[in-house]
Parts: structure tokens; C-alpha cells; sequence
């Protein structure tokens, strides 16, 4: 990367460490073979993808049998939704029985999600929902955590209610959503729901490598990663990663306020609620000052506005921030900076400065 320019934008995705490299092409020289083929090249490939379900289960607290490699974290939350389906119509006949007030012409597996979601639960549910293959709610968060309410989500479950799919943490504010009180409530539930069992799944994509992710403890039974995050490295540096990222967003928190004073915003500050330790979503107030319009104009800091996959959106404000509350005015000039383990403070003071000198040039 030109090394004028610094990377804040670790939720977009991790440049890639110089091992994870090697060990990439050393798989893609050696171990190119058809896993199931029994000569040398398959049999490499095979023993690699045993060592990598091995690490990714040590990584998230599973069971390397229960690891399913995907081509990514919007493959794997489209397949948690129609397995859910599935799951309900495989039952439906059983739960019938008990469950007459059911009826079978109106009847559609109900799914609970939040409306703060990532494109890849969001548009997975809406298409079931407008295909008329499944109910969704969409719970609203509080705007006062910017998280989802636990009281929300059980009042939200119906007789035919089959999957809770509720992120880990958001990619834009970085807030974390309380996943194992919701699983706790719903595992209680559960008990007396002898054939409609409730599935639960998180999206942890932002979280991997930020804050310890374990499925066990969580409680779910479905939980999406991506690879951006390099998992044996994350599992031997989670704590120093973690520590460093919080005690450098902080760092950056207090340079902006000192340069910036009352004219920023911060974002992910919700009173009471945890964000991951890298997330650093401002808007800095002023006419001219939209998020993309900073961003297109500094010279040092690539960032983005929001989610990347939304780096199209031009002047429209996040909807993710428009449903926890932040103003419009606000909203539109959100800029999210996002640290990786890499990130310096001589980054941090290098982007104030940027920020700074684009401010001033834009006023
Ligand atoms: C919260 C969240 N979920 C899902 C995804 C999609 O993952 P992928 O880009 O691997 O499809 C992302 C992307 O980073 C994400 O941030
Ligand atoms: O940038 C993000 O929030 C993840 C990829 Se859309």
C-alpha cells in the first residue's frame, strides 16, 4: 500500500499478515489437489483443510466436525436462513399435532432478526419474506443502547417462530448485542417447545479477532466468521490485539475531541453499551462536511462512510445510524474509522491531521 496512506478501515477487511500469505501459497503449490484424491497433492489438501477446522474450532469455542468452510460470511448467513426454514417444515408435521391452532393454509415459519443487520441477513430475509417463504420481524434497537432489548426479541416469539438471528456486533457502530442473555431466555423457552425448537444464530463477522467470540458460551447454534480475520493468529493474540485496539481508538477519541472540540460526534457512544475496542464511527458537524465528501478529499486516511458495501450511497446517510438514533444532518457526515492490530499512534496522529487539514480546506 502506498505508504503515504493509512488504513482505517479494518471493518471492510484485515490486509492480509506476511504468514497468512505463505501459508496461502504454500497451500496453493503443494496442496492444490482434489481433497478426496489419494495421491500426494489431495492428500496435502485434505490434512490442510483438517488443521484449518481444527484452529477455526479452537478459535470460536466448537467442534471441528461442525465447521463448514463457505466462500464467505454472506454465503454462510443465507445458508443459516434456509436451513432454518428447513428446520420448521421438517417438524411441522409433528408440531401440528400438538399445536392445532396452527393452521396449515396460513401457517410460516417465523424468523426474529434486528433491523440493524448486514446486507447479507438483511436482504436474506426480506427475500423469504417477499417470496412468501417465511414471516420476519425486524426488531428495532433502542436508541438509547443502539443494541437490540432482550425483552424485545422474547416478545417477538411465536408458535411458529423457527430461527433468532441477531448480529454479534455492528459493522458500522460497532456496538455488541447482548447474544448470550438472549440465548439463555430463548434455550428456557425452548424447553417447553418440544418440537419447534427455536434455532439461534449470531452473525460475529466484526467480532472475530476483536473480542473473544465462543459459540459454546454464547449459546448458539449457528455462528458466522469470516477469513479476513486469520484464525491461529487471533486465537494466540486475541488479548494484545484487543488491548492494543482499545488503548488506540481511545487515543484517537480524545485527539478528535482535542482538535474538534464541539464539533464532533461520536457515533458509537451509547451510555451502558459495549462496542468492539476498534470502532470509531464520528460525524463532524457542519455544512459541506458530508462523510464521503471528508473522505474523497483526504489525502492520507482511507475510511469509509459506512459498511463498504455501501460505498456507493453518495449522500444518503446510513440507515444503520438513522435507526439508532442519530440525527439525518448527523448521520451524513459519519466517516467510520476502524483499527486493526497494526494501527500506530503515529497513524492516529497522522489521520487528526488529515482530518484537520480537509476540514479546513472544505469550510
Ligand atoms: C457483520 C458482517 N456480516 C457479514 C459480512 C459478509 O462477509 P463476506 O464479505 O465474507 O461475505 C460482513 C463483511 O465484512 C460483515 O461485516
Ligand atoms: O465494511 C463493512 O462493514 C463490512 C463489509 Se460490507
Amino acid at each position: 500500500m502506498d505508504p503515504t496512506r493509512v488504513y482505517m478501515d479494518y471493518n471492510a477487511t484485515t490486509p492480509l499478515e506476511a504468514e497468512v500469505v505463505q501459508t496461502i501459497t504454500e497451500a496453493l503449490q503443494k496442496a492444490w489437489g482434489n481433497p478426496s484424491s489419494t495421491y500426494p497433492a489431495g492428500v496435502k489438501a485434505k490434512a490442510m483443510i483438517k488443521k484449518s477446522r481444527e484452529s477455526v474450532a479452537r478459535l470460536v469455542g466448537g467442534e471441528a466436525d461442525d465447521i463448514i468452510f463457505t466462500s464467505g460470511g454472506t454465503e454462510a448467513n443465507n445458508m443459516v436462513f434456509h436451513t432454518a426454514v428447513e428446520h420448521f417444515w421438517r417438524n411441522w408435521e409433528a408440531a401440528q399435532e400438538t399445536h392445532q391452532h396452527l393452521n396449515e393454509n396460513r401457517v410460516f415459519p417465523h424468523i426474529v432478526t434486528s433491523n440493524v443487520e448486514h446486507d447479507s441477513v438483511k436482504l436474506a430475509a426480506e427475500y423469504l419474506q417477499e417470496n412468501r417463504k417465511a414471516d420476519v420481524t425486524f426488531i428495532s434497537v433502542s436508541q438509547e443502547t443502539a443494541h437490540v432489548e432482550v425483552q424485545d426479541i422474547i416478545a417477538a416469539v411465536r408458535p411458529n417462530t423457527c430461527l433468532i438471528s441477531i448480529m454479534l456486533a455492528n459493522n458500522e457502530t460497532g456496538v455488541i448485542m447482548p447474544i448470550q442473555e438472549i440465548c439463555s431466555r430463548v434455550k428456557a423457552m425452548n424447553k417447553k417447545r418440544e418440537n419447534l425448537r427455536i434455532l439461534l444464530h449470531t452473525d460475529a463477522a466484526q467480532a472475530l479477532g476483536k473480542i473473544p467470540v465462543n459459540a459454546r458460551e454464547l449459546g448458539v447454534d449457528f455462528l458466522t466468521i469470516v477469513g479476513h480475520k486469520a484464525a491461529e493468529l487471533v486465537t494466540n493474540n486475541l488479548l494484545d490485539y484487543e488491548a492494543h485496539m482499545q488503548k488506540t481508538r481511545l487515543y484517537l477519541e480524545e485527539r478528535l475531541k482535542a482538535v474538534f472540540k464541539d464539533k464532533i460526534h461520536f457515533n458509537s457512544h451509547y451510555p451502558g453499551s459495549d462496542i468492539l475496542p476498534n470502532t470509531c464511527n464520528v460525524s463532524i458537524l457542519g455544512p459541506g462536511l458530508q462523510g464521503w465528501r471528508v473522505l474523497s478529499n483526504c489525502t492520507r486516511l482511507l475510511a469509509s462512510v459506512g459498511a463498504a458495501c455501501h460505498s456507493d450511497s453518495g449522500d444518503k446517510p446510513s440507515d444503520i445510524l438513522l435507526s439508532c438514533g442519530i440525527p439525518v444532518a448527523v448521520a451524513a457526515n459519519a466517516v467510520r474509522l476502524s483499527l486493526g492490530r497494526g494501527t500506530t499512534k503515529a497513524d492516529v496522529d497522522a489521520v487528526v491531521e488529515d482530518l484537520k487539514e480537509t476540514v479546513q480546506l472544505l469550510c
